[in-house]
């Protein structure tokens, strides 16, 4: 590091955002660099750190997510430097950042993983929330503690866990499609996790094998201002209680909750002062006025690109997330960018796409690391092999859930086939094929078929001659191809 001026610090390396895209990031370069100082610039205190990484299969990945202090990670990485200001203006050409706290950033290549925010359905109203970080996380669950009745709209994932984990409190659920969890699977699992809303819910989580979240917020040092943190992720309802006002005794809990009520929704107006009994109210296309404590707007994420954008000339996606080529790089110089905050701009394997979720925030922010070091030592470097089939685990409704690939026959138009094999409160197995070959599964329940169906998907076999066969639960498919 060399001063260029009292104020003015400068870097080979700076990576801003210290979510997970953003520390394995800053993590590969200081590994890879270590006689070099790294720089994380942050907005809040804490930082997410992925533990116990398992490649379970070719793609398929487990790791567990840890909320910590900063220090943490420079203890573990003397060469890393965090430092909890955030970006507030970017000068692209000039390579210069500058932070909250007055300081300019030189660098020779930057990443921006800065996250994205909840997409809320209605902006700046008390009554409308959304769910990203610890402290959103935090505010939900004191306000759900006193409420009777809440809405959530959206169809996606935290809809999905959310309307399944919320006690002790009326739910109604707003979707505008026809069959519930659309942005995760289709209308044939839907109907398959349906009944688990109104089972008796386990008391104990199904083993499956996925993402563990921790978060040690009471170990963060208390530095007053905090900036939006990290998104929280997989598990991050199990060490918080989601239980509403109706706090009665078991059996009438069993009575009055949950109430869920799944509603098509076209459009929501929500008015905005209460002139009734409720603090807000929705009105939803079916004509009815919901009054409610609050409603959830689980309705997608924008990136966070407000810092980098002003004199800038960078290329922005449709969803507005900074655009990425193949080596994670923006369409400025020297500025790569990397998980929620970046959409991919390159022509996707045949079954690959991009999903903002934990695994790829880890994938992209390695994977910039690499391209980062390789555009330095002016080496070649070609599309890491995670990039070429989706793969995801996650728990909705306790059920272990897989995608793989192309598992909503996204972009295949009619040009497929469906075989669907489901044991009611068991099991839910599609597979998407087309011209014989598989292009992605849903895959729920204890299914054990990831492997074999990650590598069918991939050495793209002609299944043709199987048939109906291939989803026959007598035959051991995992023997058979092996
Ligand atoms: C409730 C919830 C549940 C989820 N569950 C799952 C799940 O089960 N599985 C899964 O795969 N994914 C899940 N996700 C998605 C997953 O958490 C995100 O895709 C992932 O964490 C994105 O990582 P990121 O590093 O790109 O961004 P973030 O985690 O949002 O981190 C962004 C970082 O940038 C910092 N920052 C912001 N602005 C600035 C600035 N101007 N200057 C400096 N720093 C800045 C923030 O402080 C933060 O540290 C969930 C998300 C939510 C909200
Ligand atoms: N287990 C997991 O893997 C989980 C992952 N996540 C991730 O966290 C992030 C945030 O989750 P979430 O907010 O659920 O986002 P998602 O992107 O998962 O889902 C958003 C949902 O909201 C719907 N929607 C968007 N706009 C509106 C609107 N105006 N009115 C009604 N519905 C609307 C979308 O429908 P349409 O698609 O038709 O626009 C979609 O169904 C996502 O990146 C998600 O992938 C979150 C929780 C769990």
């Amino acid at each position: 590091m060399a001063t260029a001026s009292q104020s003015e610090v400068q870097f080979r390396f700076v990576v801003a955002g210290g979510g997970i895209a953003g520390v394995t990031c800053a993590q590969q370069l200081a590994s890879q660099f270590p006689s070099l100082d790294i720089v994380l610039l942050t907005a809040a205190p804490m930082v997410k750190t992925v533990s116990n990484f398992r490649q379970v299969s070719k793609t398929l990945e487990d790791f567990e997510v840890e909320e910590q202090p900063s220090s943490v990670l420079e203890e573990k990485y003397p060469n890393l430097k965090v430092i909890q200001s955030a970006v507030t203006v970017l000068h692209a050409k000039q390579h210069t950042l500058l932070t909250e706290n007055g300081q300019v950033f030189h660098y020779e290549k930057l990443c921006v993983c800065t996250g994205a925010r909840p997409k809320l359905i209605i902006q700046d109203n008390p009554h409308v929330l959304g769910i990203r970080d610890t402290d959103s996380a935090q505010e939900f669950q004191k306000r759900l503690s006193s409420a009777k009745r809440i809405v959530v709209v959206g169809n996606g994932g935290i809809a999905l866990e959310l309307v399944y984990e919320v006690e002790g409190c009326e739910v109604i659920w707003a979707v505008k499609d026809k069959a519930i969890g659309n942005a995760f699977i289709d209308a044939g699992a839907a109907q398959f996790i349906i009944p688990s809303l109104e089972a008796e819910k386990p008391k104990k989580a199904l083993p499956c094998k996925r993402t563990r979240y921790t978060t040690d917020k009471d170990t963060a040092p208390n530095t007053g201002s905090e900036g939006p943190g990290s998104a929280l992720g997989p598990d991050w309802h199990e060490s918080i209680s989601l239980r509403g006002a109706e706090q009665v005794s078991p059996h009438l809990i069993a009575l009055l909750e949950p109430i869920h009520s799944v509603l098509l929704l076209l459009k929501i107006a929500v008015f905005p002062f209460s002139t009734g009994v409720w603090p807000i109210y929705a009105q939803l296309s079916n004509g009815k006025t919901y009054g409610c404590d609050f409603i959830v707007s689980a309705t997608g994420v924008v990136p966070n690109t407000e810092p980098f954008l002003h004199g800038n000339n960078f290329d922005l996606a449709e969803d507005h997330g900074l655009k990425v080529d193949e080596h994670m790089q923006t369409s400025e110089p020297d500025v790569y960018a990397a998980g929620d905050v970046c959409t991919a701009g390159w022509e996707p394997s045949a079954f690959w796409q991009q999903m903002r979720l934990w695994t790829q925030a880890r994938q992209m922010g390695w994977y910039a690391a690499r391209s980062m070091a390789a555009d330095i030592l002016g080496e070649a470097i070609e599309l890491d092999f995670c990039f070429e089939l989706f793969s995801h685990i996650t728990k909705f409704f306790n059920y272990k859930v897989v995608l793989l690939g192309k598992f909503n026959a996204q972009g295949l138009g009619q040009d497929h086939e469906l075989l669907v094999r489901c044991t009611k409160g068991l099991e839910y197995v599609k597979v998407v094929l087309r011209g014989g070959r598989m292009m992605g599964a849903i895959l729920i329940g204890e299914t054990d078929l990831e492997e074999t169906f990650e590598n069918l998907i991939l050495n793209q076999m002609d299944l043709s001659p199987y048939g109906q066969e291939l989803l026959n639960p007598n035959i051991d498919i995992e023997d058979y191809f092996d």
